[in-house]
């Protein structure tokens, strides 16, 4: 392994992104450089406001990926199907068959955004199910239910016994990402679970707990969901990342929304991270003493859990204070980073 770890710079195999959202049109031309300077790949959701539901829609979203691609550079974007009550079986075989589809998503109909078209009950979606265990096909998991009298900050906790253990009992073989856990349940859930299950971490539930959406004022580009929990929960989510545990991968959930849709009297979920997602994760590794077990979170997992094969290249780290800028472009529209206008304590090269 190509790891050097020193106080002030760390070089790693270059990374990927296990869950990252890139919308479309004028939004995806604006958004996807930052991921494309941080990452060599990325799993790309498709909650677009079409859901990406057949592998022609996936193949026509590729497809404008690769055409809103910054000239000269390499970046590949990993497909997935949005399953809905209604997939059909033989998708899943056609999405095998396609070789740019690589796992389909679970969207609990009503649990986030874009995610009207999701599955309303997963019994409904059992032969898919059936087809996706047989032929390999990674199921992603938005892990939250939706009811109304489950308090939002158990939600992700009250899917693991709802909805998590009865399918993996159900679907032994199925592979199963567990998609940006935020909970001790989770990360717990994870570790301890028998058969191919692995989970997503992203930068901001590694560094923040849920006091920084309320910290002197109500504070919208730090709410997503799952919503950020208590620093117990951040605290176990760090001892995951940094255990060097192969099933803990990185994937920022990078969510991009126009301010003008997060700063509302509804606001979106979703915190925008792309700009400096690796940045981020630095920073988390590093307070936690864990610079050295990095590269096996961003660059080494996520290529074994998918069965791909690891980058070519490096990345360096540097510890840098920058500034943040307040915005970026995303289409005709701006967008809020997170940490807009802060420093940043770490900088890639
Ligand atoms: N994470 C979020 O808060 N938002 C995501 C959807 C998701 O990943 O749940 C989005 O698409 O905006
Ligand atoms: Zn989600
Ligand atoms: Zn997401």
């Amino acid at each position: 392994m190509s790891t050097i770890a020193s106080p002030d710079s760390i070089t790693l195999i270059r990374p990927d992104d296990w869950h990252l959202h890139l919308r479309d049109g004028a939004a995806l031309a604006s958004v996807l450089p930052h991921s494309v300077r941080q990452f060599a790949r990325a799993i790309v959701m498709p909650n677009l406001k079409l859901p990406v539901t057949t592998v022609a829609l996936a193949a026509a979203y590729r497809e404008r990926i690769l055409a809103a691609l910054p000239p000269g550079m390499a970046f590949e974007p990993l497909m997935t199907l949005y399953l809905t009550d209604n997939t059909d079986p033989d998708e899943i075989r056609r999405a095998q068959d396609s070789g740019f589809i690589h796992a389909v998503k679970l969207y609990p109909a009503g649990a986030t955004t874009n995610s009207a078209a999701g599955v309303t009950d997963l019994r409904k979606c059992y032969q898919t199910l059936e087809v996706m265990q047989e032929t390999d096909m990674p199921l992603l998991v938005h892990g939250e239910v939706t009811d109304n009298e489950i308090d939002l900050f158990d939600r992700e906790a009250v899917f693991i016994e709802r909805v998590m253990r009865p399918l993996r009992r159900d679907f032994p073989e199925l592979k199963i990402v567990f998609e940006h856990i935020t909970t001790r349940d989770a990360a717990q859930y994870v570790a301890e679970a028998e058969g191919p299950i692995a989970a997503t971490i992203t930068a901001h539930h590694l560094l923040y707990n849920r006091n920084e959406i309320f910290r002197g004022g109500i504070r919208p580009h730090y709410y997503c969901l799952p919503v950020l929990k208590r620093e117990e929960h951040r605290l176990a989510l760090v001892t995951a990342a940094t255990s060097g545990d192969e099933r803990f991968f990185l994937g920022t959930d990078s969510a991009p929304h126009a301010v003008h849709a997060k700063e509302a009297s509804c606001g979106c979920a979703g915190c925008y991270t792309a700009l400096h997602a690796m940045e981020l994760y630095a920073t988390a590794f590093d307070q936690a003493g864990a610079l050295d077990k990095l590269e096996a979170f961003a660059s080494l997992n996520g290529p074994n859990f998918y069965g791909l094969p690891v980058n070519g290249g490096t990345i360096t780290l540097q510890r840098e204070s920058w500034t943040l800028p307040a915005t970026v472009p995303m289409g005709e529209h701006e967008l809020v980073p997170l940490n807009a206008g802060e420093q940043v304590g770490w900088k890639m090269r």
